[in-house]
């Protein structure tokens, strides 16, 4: 149980609501605490294939919370460290799933709440949804969500949000490969499900390593040592009873049956 959010299970997807509507879902303390914990329980969950990050209320989430933002005004650069270092963790614990991650974003994803976003493996905007970098406008700067967004939109475009604090509509996150698709608010939720059927035909082991292959790779430039990394990782993945049921299934014309993996 979270006091923050909700979290709803079903046939092996997790959906995550962050739950303070009130304020758009700012994340405070509280917030910041119960994602980190919860990401981390949800990853260690062999029932769990698939995780979904949404908002209650009218917003995905409207970043930091600026009241907790402001009284860290008047506390020490050490606390302020301390503060900022936890936000940093909740987004690499995110981040750094094995398993899938989907933001579905609806009204405000502003911020951090970009930022989370940008950490999700997969982002699916509703039409109305409404992306910035907003933090120059308070006098801060897009510190934590900074790899995230930076990877999501490339760095040519963070000169100009991250200085202009411009609002992107849904259309225009699809086109800067911010979101993955812009879809009819009404289609939102369907989005989201088809591409959860398209997760759960994939074995998790594979999709862990595919996204831990996607981390070491990156933009390196090809080289005898990345190309020996890819082959190390492949040739690890061959040997497993996963590899051996999707190979099988295929050549048998039947769906894989994944099992939990040990
Ligand atoms: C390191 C990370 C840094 C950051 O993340 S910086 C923060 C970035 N966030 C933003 O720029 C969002 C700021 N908020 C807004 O622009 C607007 O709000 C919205 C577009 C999200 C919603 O606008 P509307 O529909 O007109 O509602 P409303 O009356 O402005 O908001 C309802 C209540 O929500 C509170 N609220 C909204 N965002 C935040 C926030 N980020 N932190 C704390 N409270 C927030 C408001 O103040 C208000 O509260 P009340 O009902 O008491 O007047």
């Amino acid at each position: 149980m979270y006091e923050t959010l909700e979290i709803e299970l079903h046939k092996g997807v997790a959906t995550v609501w962050m739950n303070r509507p009130e304020v758009h879902n700012a994340f405070n303390a509280q917030l910041i605490a119960d994602l980190t914990a919860a990401c981390r329980q949800l990853d260690a969950d062999e029932a769990v294939r698939v995780v979904v990050l949404g908002g209650r209320g009218k917003s995905f989430s409207a970043g930091a919370d600026l009241n907790w933002m402001k009284a860290a005004g008047q506390a020490s650069e050490a606390e302020n460290f301390a503060d900022a270092m936890k936000l940093a963790g909740m987004l690499r614990a995110l981040a750094e799933m094995d398993k899938p991650t989907i933001a579905r974003v609806h009204g405000a994803a502003l911020g951090g709440g970009m930022g989370l976003a940008s950490a999700c493996d997969i982002c699916v905007a509703g039409e109305k949804a409404v992306f910035a970098t907003s933090e120059v406008k308070f006098g801060i700067i897009p510190s934590a969500i900074s790899p995230y967004v930076i990877r999501a939109i490339g760095e040519r475009q963070a000169y100009r949000y991250f200085q202009t604090a411009e609002r992107i509509a849904a259309a225009r996150a699809a086109e800067l490969g911010l979101a993955h698709e812009a879809v009819a608010t009404e289609e939102l939720d369907a989005k989201v499900a088809e591409i959860v059927d398209a997760l759960l035909q994939g074995g998790p082991k594979a999709q862990a390593a595919a996204k831990a292959l996607i981390r070491a790779v990156g933009n390196r430039p090809v080289s005898d040592a990345v190309v020996e990394d890819t082959a190390r990782r492949i040739s690890q993945l061959r040997a497993t009873p996963e590899a051996a049921e999707g190979l099988t299934a295929f050549l048998d014309k039947r769906p894989a049956a994944w099992v939990p993996q040990a």
